[in-house]
């Protein structure tokens, strides 16, 4: 495992968890991760197929992603290929049965299209794993869940005895086990690292959109690239994407775009240009999205509120991943907050609009939270941290603390005066002040 640690990625360590997880699925268990985002769950399936000689399969969500990391492992001389719906070389799927590949990227589409043929010569050359990246996909409670990754588990008959190892970097208890029973995982070792990211600082300011906000944020982002530091401009809106571009360009400062209304070639010259550093902003969509790969991004900023809790956490986790301080800003206004039925358009039954309803309210809570940010994010995951982090807004602003005791028996008295009319029964202790001494003013 060191071996080929070294020899092919160049890195003389396991990061944690990498480890146990190769061994466990050298061992033939099932293996679900859930492990941050940047935290290098990609090796966990990479580095079995050199060891044992035989193919890891692999389903992965996106054309562009496939691309990308089949691009660089041929780089570090791994044999590896993607086949997807659209691919034309039939070539690299009668190579691909042959065995010929040590990491076989293919989309969820493409892995359950595939004539079980395929699947038994593949077993019989070898094959060592298959994963499922970006697992939250199947879980119609995840934030980006697909119809066809729901129809993986029927794999598990054609492979038999094949570990199968689902990853994913965001994933919260009901999500995971969504995970587990949809891919019939059988007693999987499950690892749920930290979702903390230290390095990154994380902070929240409200914004009114207009010119002058927008001038004010082309000339923060312009400080940053004019020191060579890259930066990530998330929009919720190709309209508003178009805009903000447009403001940069008229600055003068060179910088990318990146949305779904762009044409193939164009997005991804804008996304070659942004990881060759020949532009240091991209102002995007989210469809600049899973496996941006770019370690020294030092700064992911959201103009708008997103619409869950876990796409900001996977999309803010894309700066920083070379582990420096990096941070993640986000500017919303109220307005955003309006946007619920806009989202929940997609969804295709209840519990999906739940879904998107729940996480949709966590990212507006996240928004206005006057406590510290890291520690609501991690217990959004589950996670519990002992103390505040210190490296948020909240907890690094200093507090104008104002003593409002009168305002608040004020105000309280008049809700008790008028609040029989409206048939509010004010508890008499509350009226006295008792649990209403001070009230620490701030932007909330
Ligand atoms: N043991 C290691 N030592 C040093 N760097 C590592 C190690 N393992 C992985 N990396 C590097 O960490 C970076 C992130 O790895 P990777 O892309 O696998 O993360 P990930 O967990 O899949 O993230 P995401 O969920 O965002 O896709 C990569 O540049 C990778 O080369």
């Amino acid at each position: 495992m060191e071996a080929a640690l070294k020899g092919y990625f160049g890195y003389s360590s396991f990061r944690p968890y990498q480890r146990e997880i190769i061994q466990k699925v050298l061992d033939g268990r099932d293996c679900l991760v859930v492990m941050a985002t940047g935290s290098g769950k990609s090796i966990c399936y990479q580095i079995p197929p050199l060891v044992t000689k035989k193919t890891a399969v692999v389903v992965s969500p996106l054309l562009s992603l496939m691309q990308d990391q089949v691009m660089s492992l041929k780089q570090k001389g791994v044999k590896s290929e993607y086949l997807g719906s659209t691919q034309t070389n039939s070539s690299a799927s009668s190579e691909a049965e042959k065995g010929m590949f040590d990491v076989l990227y293919m989309t969820p589409e493409k892995a359950i299209s595939l004539p079980s043929r395929f699947w038994n010569n593949l077993q019989a050359a070898g094959i060592c794993l298959l994963a499922v990246d970006e697992a939250h996909c199947i879980s119609e409670w995840g934030h980006d869940f697909r119809m066809e990754y729901k129809e993986l588990h029927l794999l598990r008959d054609l492979l038999v005895g094949v570990p199968f190892v689902a990853l994913t970097a965001t994933a919260t208890e009901r999500v995971r086990r969504d995970i587990s029973t949809s891919l019939v995982l059988c007693n999987p070792h499950v690892v749920v690292g930290s979702f903390d990211r230290h390095n990154l600082f994380y902070g929240v300011k409200s914004c009114n959109r207009s010119i002058s906000f927008i001038n004010e944020l082309v000339k923060d982002v312009s400080k940053r690239s004019a020191v060579g530091e890259s930066t990530i401009l998330y929009c919720t809106t190709i309209r508003e994407t178009e805009q903000i571009h447009e403001a940069f360009v008229t600055a003068g400062i060179k910088s990318g775009m990146y949305h779904g209304k762009m044409g193939s070639r164009a997005r991804e010259e804008s996304h070659r240009s942004f990881i060759r550093d020949e532009v240091c902003v991209m102002v995007a969509t989210i469809a600049f999205g899973m496996g941006i790969d770019k370690p020294d991004i030092r700064c992911v900023i959201h103009y708008g509120c997103p619409k869950s809790l876990e796409s900001y956490y996977q999309e803010s986790g894309r700066c920083g991943r070379d582990g420096l301080s990096s941070v993640c800003w986000l500017y919303y206004q109220r307005s955003d907050f309006t946007k619920a039925d806009f989202y929940c358009a997609d969804a295709k039954n209840g519990t999906q609009r739940r879904a998107i309803m729940d996480s949709f309210m966590a990212a507006q809570k996240y928004c206005l939270l006057a406590t510290c940010r890291r520690r609501f994010l991690l217990q959004y995951f589950g996670e519990d941290l002992n103390s505040d982090c210190g490296n948020c807004d909240n907890c690094t602003a200093v507090k104008n603390v104002r003593d409002l005791s009168k305002e608040t028996f004020l105000l309280l008295s008049c809700i008790k005066s008028f609040g029989g009319r409206w048939g509010l029964n004010l508890p008499i202790d509350v009226l006295r002040g008792s649990r209403a001494k001070k009230i620490v003013d701030n932007n909330c």
